[in-house]
This record gives C-alpha cells, sequence and structure tokens, in this order.
C-alpha cells in the first residue's frame, strides 16, 4: 500500500480509498477528528518485548503472533501483533495487518481493541494495540481449568450488550465497517472486566456498493459465518448480525460454535429448534445455576434465533439487538419484579409456549383498550423481551394495577390493596385483557388476578394445605355502579 514510508496520518488518508473522492473527503473532514496512531521503529518494539521474549508471548492467531510490550518507560503496556508475512489474496491487495491499521486508524470506540500505532520492516508489519489482560471471551467461557469460574448470567449479558454496542459502533460509522470475523477469540477482556472487539484482519470499511466491497471474496470462521453470505455482493450489515447470533448462543449455552460432541455439532441447527419449542432451558450452560430470572434466558435465545434467520432481511439491525440486550439487562436488575415474574413464569410454564410464532416474525396484532385509547401492539415490536403474545407473564408485566403494589405481606409478597382493586378504566383495559384468572401460588398465599368480583372463597387447597387466597380484580361492573352515582349526584 505503500503509506509506510511516511508520518503514518497522512499516509493512511492517502491510501484511504474514501480520500479519492473528494466531495466525501470534504465532508468526512467535518464529521471526525483524525485519531493520533503513533509510528514506533522496529528498535522500539524490540525493546520493548524484550526482543520478542517466550516471556512477553501473548498467543498466536492465525495471521501472527502477540507479545506484550512496555512502552514509554513503562508508562504504557501495549500488545504487538507480529505478522510473518505479508498476506494478500489476489482479489484484496490489503494484507490482514494493512487492513486493520486502515480501518482502527479511522474507527475508535471504548468497546473496541483500540490501535495505539504500528511499524513495519521489510519482512514484518508490527501493529501495537490495547493490552487486554485477562484472556479473551472464548477462554472464559470454554476454560476447564477449574481455578476459574465461568461467568454468571449478568457478566454474560453485560458482555454480550457491550460486544453488541461495539458492532453497532462499526456499523454507524461513516462509512460503515464491517468486521466480519466476530467470535468468542476476538473478543478480549479489558482491565475493567470489559469485553472488546478485536482483530480486524477481516474488516470491510465502505459502502456495500463500492468496487473495493463488492469484488472483496467472503471471508469469515467457520461456525460463525453467515450462510447467506456466498458471494461479494451477498455482504452486508446482516453478516454481523449473524455472527453476533452464534455468540449469542455460544454466551448462553457456553457450548462451542461447532462442536462433535453435541448433536447436530452446529450450534444453530442445535439451539434454535429448543428455542422454537420453547425449551430454553435446554440451551443453558449446564454449569450455571438456573437463572435468577427465567425470562432473561427467554429473552436472549428469542434474539439470538432472530439474528441467525435464514432470511437476511429478518435478522434485526444491531441498534435493534443493542436495545433488545438493554431490556433483557433491565430485567436482570429489577429485584422486586423479578420475583413476582418468577413465580409467574412458573404458571407459565403450564401454559402452551408459542415461541416459534415469534421467531418467524409473524405480525400479530393486539388490539388493546378502548376506541380512542385502542393500542396495537405489534409483535415483532415487542419482540425483545416481550413474552409470547397472550402469555401470563406479558399481561403481568405491562399491569400497572400489579405495580402499585407496595408492601411485603407476612407470605413474602408485596401487597397494599383492598381485595378489590378500583382502576380507571382508561388505565386497566390496556392492562388485563382477558378475563382468564392468573394464579399464583406463593409459600403462605395463593393470589389470583382477573376481571371481575371477588365472589369465590377466601381460601385455596393448595398440595392438602389450605391457604388463605388474595383476590386482585379489576370489577368492571362496580366501576360502572361508581360512576353512575357519581354522575347522579352531580
Ligand atoms: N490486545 C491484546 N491483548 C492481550 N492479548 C491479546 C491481544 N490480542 C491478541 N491477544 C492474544 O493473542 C492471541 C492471538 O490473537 P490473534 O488476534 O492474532 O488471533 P485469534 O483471534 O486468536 O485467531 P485468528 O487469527 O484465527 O482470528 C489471542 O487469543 C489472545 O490470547
Amino acid at each position: 500500500m505503500g503509506y509506510f514510508s511516511c508520518n503514518a496520518d497522512s499516509a493512511i488518508a492517502t491510501c484511504d480509498p474514501y480520500n479519492w473522492d473528494r466531495k466525501r473527503r470534504k465532508n468526512n473532514k467535518k464529521n471526525t477528528n483524525p485519531i493520533q496512531i503513533r509510528h514506533f521503529t522496529y528498535a522500539d518494539l524490540l525493546t520493548a518485548t524484550n526482543y520478542f521474549s517466550a516471556e512477553s508471548f501473548l498467543g498466536k492467531g492465525s495471521h501472527g503472533t502477540v507479545y506484550r510490550a512496555i512502552l514509554d518507560g513503562g508508562k504504557l503496556i501495549a500488545a504487538v501483533k507480529k505478522t510473518t508475512h505479508h498476506h494478500q489474496s489476489a482479489f484484496n491487495s490489503c494484507s490482514p495487518a494493512d487492513n486493520e491499521i486502515e480501518v482502527l486508524s479511522r474507527v475508535q470506540h471504548p468497546r473496541l481493541v483500540n490501535l495505539i500505532g504500528f511499524s513495519d520492516t521489510d519482512s514484518n508489519k508490527l501493529l501495537v494495540v490495547e493490552y487486554m489482560p485477562n484472556d479473551s471471551l472464548y477462554d472464559l467461557l470454554h476454560s476447564t481449568t477449574t481455578c476459574t469460574s465461568p461467568p454468571g448470567w449478568t457478566r454474560r449479558v453485560r458482555f454480550a450488550l457491550q460486544i453488541a454496542k461495539a458492532v453497532q459502533a462499526l456499523h454507524s460509522s461513516n462509512p460503515p465497517v464491517i468486521h466480519r470475523d466476530i467470535k468468542s477469540s476476538n473478543v478480549l477482556i479489558d482491565e475493567s472486566w470489559n469485553a472488546r472487539l478485536g482483530d480486524f484482519g477481516l474488516a470491510l470499511r465502505g459502502r456495500v456498493e463500492d468496487v473495493r466491497v463488492k469484488s472483496t471474496p467472503p471471508a469469515g470462521t467457520l461456525g460463525y459465518l453467515d450462510p447467506a453470505y456466498l458471494a461479494p455482493a451477498d455482504l452486508s450489515n446482516k453478516s454481523d448480525v449473524f455472527s453476533f447470533g452464534i455468540l449469542l448462543l455460544e454466551i448462553i449455552s457456553g457450548r462451542n460454535a461447532i462442536d462433535v460432541n453435541y448433536s447436530p455439532p452446529s450450534i444453530v441447527d442445535w439451539a434454535v429448534p429448543m428455542i422454537k419449542r420453547g425449551h430454553f432451558a435446554g440451551i443453558c450452560d449446564h454449569r450455571l445455576g438456573p437463572p435468577v430470572d427465567p425470562t432473561v434466558v427467554r429473552n436472549l435465545a428469542v434474539l439470538a434465533a432472530k439474528c441467525v434467520r435464514t432470511t437476511v432481511e429478518k435478522r434485526p439491525s444491531m441498534a435493534e439487538v443493542v436495545e433488545g440486550l438493554k431490556f433483557v439487562r433491565k430485567r436482570l436488575h429489577a429485584p422486586i419484579w423479578n420475583h413476582l415474574r418468577r413465580r409467574v413464569s412458573r404458571v407459565q410454564e403450564s401454559h402452551s409456549l408459542d415461541v416459534e410464532e415469534e421467531i418467524v416474525g409473524v405480525t400479530k396484532a393486539v388490539k388493546v383498550g378502548n376506541r380512542r385509547n385502542r393500542k396495537v401492539l405489534n409483535v415483532s415490536s415487542l419482540a425483545y423481551g416481550s413474552e409470547p403474545v397472550g402469555s401470563v407473564a406479558e399481561r403481568m408485566t405491562r399491569s400497572k394495577s400489579v405495580g402499585s403494589l407496595g408492601r411485603r405481606s407476612k407470605a413474602g409478597l408485596a401487597v397494599k390493596m383492598p381485595a378489590v382493586v378500583k382502576l380507571s378504566k382508561s388505565r386497566s383495559t390496556g392492562l388485563l385483557y382477558s378475563p382468564q384468572l392468573v394464579h399464583y401460588k406463593g409459600k403462605g398465599l395463593v393470589l389470583e388476578i382477573g376481571i371481575g368480583r371477588d365472589a369465590d372463597s377466601q381460601t385455596r387447597q393448595n398440595d392438602g394445605q389450605t391457604l388463605p387466597r388474595l383476590f386482585l380484580g379489576l370489577d368492571l361492573e362496580s366501576e360502572k355502579e361508581m360512576h353512575e352515582k357519581t354522575r347522579r349526584r352531580k
């Protein structure tokens, strides 16, 4: 590429095809701050890595070896990637190292393994990137050493969201960057235990209609590679979404993308049928205890299944994936609601699950509320974090009447209101839209929620025990009477 012979910034600017177009260059200059990329001499890096000693060795990838480097008199610890040969293809004049420099010198983000600088010699191209001291996500998920326990659900959701944000940042940069090699071994963990996306050797910067993007042959890692990406023209952001979906399935299950110890060995063929059947426990990492809130796994699994859909157009964008994961994170951090939801989801398990509908993205309109307030809830817009339409938990989540429960009863359930809840019609119609009763059996209490008057007995039989019964009801009839009385009084 010929840009190593002069100053890094101007050289990269010259070789970037985006700078060949004057109009674009003008616009780009307005929007971006130049990223300061340092140029190191080979001697600097030799000293910094103690002559690429075994003690500095961090790992080996398909394009070279990585060493730990101590720079700036000990003030900066970095990782030096040493590529042993200029791996160039007939289609792409860039080696992976050139490519990584080209992409990372234009995109920086806190969730990426950012470029610090580079150095080149006749035989070696050296990349200096941020040092990640806590291994890769692959190591964390698949490590067999007993001293490290696998990450818990909170950490897994956090990692998934951080990676999703990194990919979203790439897709929304100008011009967009498609990573093409999203996988757990390319996710490194920094000193604050944040996930960072690295290895931009295969990344493509440009729009899908650009000649360079259109003429670059498909590439990626088997098991993560989008099956719809068969020719250069098939490339889109959604190929990254597919790979992210595989990574998400790996995060949930703790199994490899391709693993012959499982039947079927492909994670998609193994997980998606179970997700469609609503058998979420089947895909959970068996080394972890049951998740705090089973709906967390359900939402993660449905989101992953959407990302790996065969039809490219039906896959969500990375921005939607980020929103979905933020929703899951919220559920993880809602302790009181989780308590109730956990109980309700047990009831829900007895209902047939229709997750298939959610995954194939059938758009089903559910009309809620009166004519003026009618909300049309689109199943696909509820997608992340929603329960299957009509499921008990969905109704519970939306129920403001349950949300008004405040204090804790002896039975450990928050209770503050009389047995029949008076709600104004406009608030309630969108909440409980089925007269069907929702039952909850707590330790010392049976809670029933439904529409109608409470004319039932105040106890319930549960496993041979007589338990006090609490009925939270939306009594539309008494509501009507009340309105009538007020009107007459006026
Ligand atoms: N910035 C870094 N900080 C610390 N260790 C790193 C860093 N980058 C890479 N490593 C280590 O070096 C190993 C090799 O990394 P590299 O990116 O070259 O290959 P890979 O991603 O493992 O495989 P492939 O090249 O096939 O994608 C990694 O597994 C990791 O352990």
